[in-house]
């Protein structure tokens, strides 16, 4: 197995200036065995029968595909899918899914998405544990993870349709809805960044739910970690949320004066608006909207907030000569405080006081004490911030109020889960320790259902196996998320100080207590504390300063309390009970960023535990989002984060149909006989004890199960009495 180091080296490797020759020359001696016919490449329809399996032949052969237009390759347990950048007519149609739906061996059809989709419908349709199935989406930002999780999603919205049994309305409600409610979430929760024009800034698991003849029913959504901080804070080149662009490039003239958004009217929280993307569309997100059942007044409440926002990010403060003195508002500055105010509903004169006057509690007393310029412009950004995110997590409530069915209607699910990859800017902090800390686990889950399991199943089963290294990246996760030290529990400590958080001395209390983690680095002679984590994708350094502040992600009371007030309905409903209030009641750090971050990732992961996952793994194949472009220098180092070479070769050495025990003697004890269910001592030893009923049933089995690889595998393991030991039973290729 390669240590972390190594394989950062070779992704530096690839990327600094003398990479190319490099990459160039490992690649020729590998594989020139394996170009004998390079116009063959492409007809490898699944990596496991590339030889040799190396990241070289691998790149090559996924290369020669995507320059011949073919964008899905299997890789064992995994599909690999590369980004096309540009809309490739017929791949996606109905006639597409339809076929992929009625065929008798989908599996046998070109490598695609429907054939994951098809696998997970059937499974469940076989009813063999574990039933529900979780469809795990993942690449890095661009990649195409989004896109998948909409062809899938139409994909069930279309064979799963109840249409055919219920009525036109019915179908309406509920297909509809659940398609619906991707335009209304990616309006509220994508923004254009300079990976991707259309970037998810929040994760999410969907589940869509079946009823016993297996069709949709309904739907749930769970968020992961909206990226709220874009609302106040934009990087530079990129922009705010959709929908406030929607609304200045859609309204019409009546809404614009409502909303107090002039045509010349210019935002400091909506840069970059002179750029239009395919994603401006206030129309489609509207129209969705009132399919989601969205009422027009609901609607009005919703913009108007949306619009107050924007205002307030207008607002700017100047410090007062005198420091005991509050800040002041300059004429225009008021102005927008005025509109902001009018717009959000609350009292202009208390909105300015609560931004620049904090409220001090001494037992019982309160003190007023004037903020800083700074603490000002935090305590604007917060209370935008905190109206965006209450206001995203009530969308996403009402969405599934909307679509979720009620649970005696159905009785399995297929869970798409969509989250951001792993990231690595100039700069990261807490949202991207989080975002790949979230990649960490799903890599964890991947290593631990398919890499370690099978291998150890494998040698505990008794059979021929010779162990295929892997990168394992426990050790990273102790480093994040250990117990009873790691990164999280002494952010956490740090954040539940008293007092503001100090980051050289928090440095050098990571680098005392966890220098015994390899995974952890310092780069002694930087000037800016830090900490550098190697993660199984690649090192990234985070800086630490604000990092406890954003972990605590404090709401000064006063601005809960003023929107309590607010007399736009729902504002004032969102944050009538809310758990920002009962946070603030609790105090400030005990509920941190991280630890509730970290609750839902435990959640998700117990979900995906208990289902039958399928992995597809996006690839970006140009930084630049050119269509038909391969870099191969960015291919290889995303299959090599992903351990695609690792994948390939247990799947290509491993028995890839796995059918437990228990299933199959359900399904075909009563073509064998002594039966005793529940017990290790099975009927199958019908083969040993009379060989030539065992040929019979053999024959038998494979015609059933039109798997003619069964007897393949009986023959290749001389099917002894061991057979009736085994946990499960596998047809190998
Ligand atoms: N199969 C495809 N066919 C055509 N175009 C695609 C396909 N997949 C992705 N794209 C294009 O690539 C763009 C980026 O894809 P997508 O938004 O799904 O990436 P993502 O992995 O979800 O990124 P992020 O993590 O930033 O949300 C899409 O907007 C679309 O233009």
């Amino acid at each position: 197995m390669s240590s972390v180091d190594d394989r950062r080296d070779v992704r530096e490797g690839y990327r600094n200036g003398g990479a190319t020759r490099s990459l160039n020359d490992s690649l020729e001696g590998e594989i020139q065995a394996f170009l004998i016919d390079e116009d063959q490449l492409y007809t490898y329809d699944d990596l496991t029968k590339v030889n040799p399996v190396t990241p070289a032949t691998v790149l090559k052969c996924l290369q020669v595909r995507y320059s011949m237009k073919v964008f899905y390759t299997h890789a064992g347990c995994t599909l690999v899918a590369l980004n096309p950048f540009q809309p490739i007519p017929d791949l996606y149609s109905l006639d597409v899914m339809k076929e992929y739906h009625y065929a008798h061996q989908p599996q046998e059809f070109k490598p695609h998405i429907f054939i994951v989709a098809e696998e997970a419908y059937r499974n469940v349709r076989g009813q063999l544990e574990p039933v529900n199935q979780s469809l795990v989406v993942s690449g890095e930002s661009g990649a195409g993870k989004t896109w998948t999780s909409r062809c899938l999603m139409k994909y069930y919205a279309t064979v799963a349709s109840v249409s055919v049994v219920k009525s036109q309305d019915t179908v309406e409600r509920i297909e509809r809805r659940v398609l619906d409610s991707n335009p209304v979430m990616e309006a509220f929760g994508n923004a254009c960044t300079l990976r991707n024009n259309n970037s998810s800034r929040f994760g999410k698991y969907i589940q869509l739910q079946l009823d016993r003849c297996q069709l949709l029913v309904g739907a749930s959504v769970q968020t992961y970690l909206l990226e709220k901080t874009r609302v106040a804070c934009q990087p530079a080149n990129e922009r705010n949320f959709h929908i406030f662009y929607q609304m200045m490039k859609g309204a019409t003239d009546e809404q614009r004066k409502e909303w107090k958004m002039s045509h010349d009217q210019s935002f400091v929280w909506l840069p970059n608006s002179e750029k239009t993307i395919e994603e401006d569309c206030f129309h489609e997100t509207v129209e969705a909207m009132v399919h989601l059942g969205i009422n027009a007044e609901r609607q009005g409440e919703i913009f108007r907030i949306l619009a107050g926002i924007l205002q307030l990010g207008n607002v700017s403060f100047s410090s007062s000569a005198d420091e005991s003195q509050p800040c002041h508002l300059d004429a225009k500055s008021k102005d927008f405080l005025q509109r902001a105010a009018e717009l959000l509903c609350v009292p202009a004169e208390e909105l300015q006081t609560c931004l620049i006057v904090r409220t001090l509690k001494a037992g019982k007393q309160s003190v007023l004490k004037p903020c800083s310029q700074a603490e000002c412009s935090v305590r604007r950004d917060c209370l935008a911030k905190v109206i965006y995110a209450q206001l995203f997590e009530w969308l996403v409530t009402f969405i599934n109020n909307s679509i979720c069915a009620d649970k005696s209607t159905w009785c399995n699910f297929i869970g798409v889960l969509d989250v951001y990859g792993f990231e690595c800017f100039q700069t990261n902090n807490l949202e991207q320790l989080c975002i790949n800390y979230a990649n960490e686990k799903l890599q964890q889950h991947f290593v631990a259902h398919y890499l370690r399991a099978q291998q150890e199943e494998y040698v505990s089963e008794g059979l021929q196996w010779s162990f295929v290294k892997y990168q394992d990246n426990q050790s990273c996760l102790d480093l994040l998320e250990g117990s009873p030290i790691s990164v999280f529990s002494l952010l956490n400590e740090e954040s539940r100080l008293n007092r503001a958080s100090d980051a050289k001395a928090f440095r050098v209390r990571l680098e005392k207590e966890l220098c015994d983690n390899a995974n952890i680095s310092w780069d002694k002679f930087s000037k800016v504390p830090h900490f550098t984590v190697a993660h199984y994708a690649g090192k990234v350094g985070y800086q630490i300063e604000g990092m406890a502040e954003k972990n605590k992600d404090p709401v000064p009371p006063e601005l809960i309390s003023l929107l309590q007030k607010s007399y736009n309905q729902l504002l004032h409903q969102i944050f009538k009970d809310n758990e920002t209030e009962s946070q603030i009641k609790k105090g400030p750090g005990k509920t941190t960023v991280v630890s509730k971050f970290k609750n839902s990732l435990e959640t998700l992961m117990k979900i995906l535990h208990f289902t039958t996952p399928h992995y597809t793994r996006c690839i970006k194949p140009n930084p630049e989002c050119k269509p038909l472009t391969f870099k191969k220098e960015e291919v290889i180092i995303q299959l090599e984060a992903c351990g695609i070479v690792e994948t390939i070769h247990i799947s290509a050495a491993g028995f890839p149909i796995r059918i437990p025990f228990q299933s199959f003697l359900q399904r075909y004890a009563l073509i064998a006989k002594h039966i005793k269910l529940g017990g290790h001592s099975v009927g199958l030893l019908v083969y040993s004890a009379f060989p030539s009923v065992a040929l019979l049933v053999n024959m038998i089995l494979s015609t059933l199960l039109s798997l003619g690889t069964f007897l393949t595998w009986c023959i290749k393991n001389k099917i002894t009495n061991k057979i009736c030991n085994l946990s499960s039973v596998r047809f190998g290729s």
